[in-house]
């Protein structure tokens, strides 16, 4: 390919003065409250009255994000996306339009619950709101994976373990009449476990020890007392180390390639995959979906066990992004190493371009009650100041009472952060090693290091980057700018894997080969329905495989900074 290269045309420089804080001051964006997103009337150009909406066919701004614009101005978007597991609490068509119109960027569907026609119904309704209200939400399934065992102990409540008292943890099914007896979800659970081992209920929630083993059946002493909740996940220790089972088990069961059918089918955007040990369960995965799928569906690995943590690197490497499970990484690790671990994979991820989800317990006391406590607000805050790409609720929206009251606070916490992290400057641009291998990749890395600190240092409004494959937009959002990126593509998979990196808002839009067009088209509209105004400052990226065969100079990767009249 003939060098690319990277031009700075047209730089009309700021026309408005900023003031001294260049990224804070912002007017909101004043437009009629009356207006109908999907059909109104504008004047163009030479004053021709034209139809037009930003929910057209060749031109789709989902209205969850032209809502929160219009409200609050380009630097009042909120960058970190939210995903939320949908479950009995918030399934119904309503529920989920409620969830959606709060900011659900992606709706999480754990394939361990319910059954596959349960699940159809969700995906088929969430696409509806797609199609027939406007929205961009993403479907992401969650295989149930070789999963830490289960307990059950006959009742949908929680149940005391006394210290000292005696329980028979086994297989056998029909033990719901005997009260300290707790049916285990695995057979072979109690495999190579001895007289003496530890026997933790949800990371510590009580404690036993193994007294007699009786088959497969074990019977244990409470240790340390506790509450057994329904469903809550087993780990066995030996000497303060975890006896490891799970590695020995395949990351992808056959009911999981079964689901993964399934999600091809339903056209799914995103695959979560349960307990990966190393990249060949990712690598194997991706294979599959890139024969057996039209669509590019983004292959998310959970770090959640031992051996993931050992092998993180190249988990990174292989998956399209991580999901850092805290849930059962707190059953297999000490829960005081979690913090560090959060921290590292945010980190590792984001230098190897790859979005981060930082999930489970974010706002667990939100399952019961209206609002948060003060330390999970300091949690969530500080997976937005580590800059993960996305925070995920778990029980608080799939069975909590508050689902929406617990997405509102994400979306809060999040702004705020977002805002005190902009103001203290933490987010000066961080030393990116570089990624790329060839020249032309080479160039696009350096493009989007440059121009994310150039539109930083401008005080530019918004970036738009035309893309085809949505790299150039993760190369830019791995620089966590302080201007939203909207990311316009005409590929459908695009869009839809885009809607999990931070701070990008994907856009639909019929590319032309002409870059001048395609800027002139997305201003104008964007324009006229009140979404940007005249001396808003904004700065377009183009991709180079956005450029056709005309080989025009504007087909080339460019940099422009325009001042909207
Ligand atoms: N599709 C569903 N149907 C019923 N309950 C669900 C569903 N999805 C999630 N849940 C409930 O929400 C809780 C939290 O969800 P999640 O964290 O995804 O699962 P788990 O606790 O099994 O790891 C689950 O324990 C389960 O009780
Ligand atoms: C997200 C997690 O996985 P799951 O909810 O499927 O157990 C977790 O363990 O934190
Ligand atoms: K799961
Ligand atoms: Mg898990």
């Amino acid at each position: 390919m003939a060098a690319a290269a990277a031009s700075v045309l047209s730089p009309q420089l700021p026309v408005r003065y900023r003031g001294s804080h260049p990224n804070f001051r912002r007017t909101p964006i004043l437009c009629p409250s009356h207006q109908n997103s999907t059909s109104r009337v504008a004047k163009f150009g030479m004053g021709v009255a034209v139809r037009f909406s930003l929910q057209a066919e060749n031109f789709f701004f989902d209205v969850a994000s032209e809502a929160e614009l219009k409200k609050k101005g380009f630097m009042g978007m909120r960058k970190t996306k939210l995903v939320c597991t949908i479950g009995p609490a918030c399934c119904s068509e309503e529920q989920l339009e409620r969830l959606a119109r709060g900011g659900m960027n992606i709706a999480r569907l754990n394939m361990c619950h319910s059954t596959r026609e349960w699940h159809r119904d969700v995906i088929r309704a969430i696409k509806r709101l797609n199609e027939e209200k406007g929205f961009c939400i993403a479907v992401m399934i969650d295989t149930a994976g070789s999963e830490m065992p289960l307990l059950d102990h006959g009742s949908a409540s929680s149940t005391k373990a006394e210290d000292g008292s005696l329980w028979l943890f086994t297989s056998q099914k029909s033990v719901g009449s005997c009260p300290f007896t707790i049916q285990v979800s695995i057979e072979g659970f109690s495999e190579g476990i001895l007289v003496g081992d530890e026997l933790v209920v949800d990371g510590g929630m009580a404690t036993f020890e193994v007294v007699e083993k009786v088959g497969n059946d074990l019977h244990c002493r409470c240790t340390d007392p506790g509450l057994l909740l329904p469903r809550a996940k087993l780990s066995f220790w030996r000497a303060g180390k975890l006896v490891t089972r799970n590695s020995m088990l395949p990351a992808l069961s056959t009911k999981d390639w079964a689901d993964i059918d399934f999600g091809i089918s339903e056209g799914v955007n995103f695959i979560a995959v349960s307990f990966v040990n190393d990249a060949s369960d990712i690598k194997c995965l991706k294979n599959y979906l890139y024969s057996r799928s039209p669509d590019f569906i983004g292959v998310l690995a959970k770090i959640e066990s031992p051996e993931s943590l050992q092998n993180v690197h190249e988990i990174i490497e292989a998956s399209d992004g991580i999901i850092i499970a805290r849930g059962d990484l707190g059953v297999q690790n000490p829960l005081e190493e979690i913090p560090a671990i959060q921290q590292k994979i945010t980190h590792l991820c984001r230098q190897s371009n790859k979005p981060v989800v930082v999930a489970s317990q974010l706002l667990q006391s939100m399952i019961e009650y209206p609002i948060p406590t003060r330390a999970e607000v300091a949690d969530v805050s500080e997976a937005v100041r580590q800059y993960a790409d996305a925070l995920m609720l778990s029980g608080e929206s799939a069975i909590g009472l508050f689902a929406e009251n617990a997405l509102s606070v994400l979306q809060i916490a999040s702004e705020q952060m977002e805002l005190s992290s902009r103001r203290e400057s933490c987010q000066s641009l961080l030393l990116q090693p570089q990624l790329a291998e060839s020249s032309v990749e080479r160039i696009a890395e350096e493009i989007c290091n440059s121009a994310v600190e150039m539109a930083n240092n401008l005080g530019v409004d918004a970036i738009f980057v035309y893309t085809k494959r949505g790299h150039m937009a993760s190369l830019l959002s791995r620089n966590r700018p302080n201007s939203p990126i909207l990311a316009l593509t005409d590929n459908a998979g695009t869009r839809n894997g885009m809607t999990l990196h931070w701070g990008v808002i994907p856009i639909n839009l019929q590319l032309s080969d002409d870059m001048e067009s395609n800027i002139t088209e997305t201003t104008q509209l964007l324009k006229a329905s009140g979404c940007l105004k005249s001396g808003d400052l904004i700065m377009a990226v183009s991709d180079s495989d956005v450029s056709g065969s005309s080989g025009a100079l504007s087909a080339f990767q460019s940099i422009q900074i325009r001042a909207i009249v």
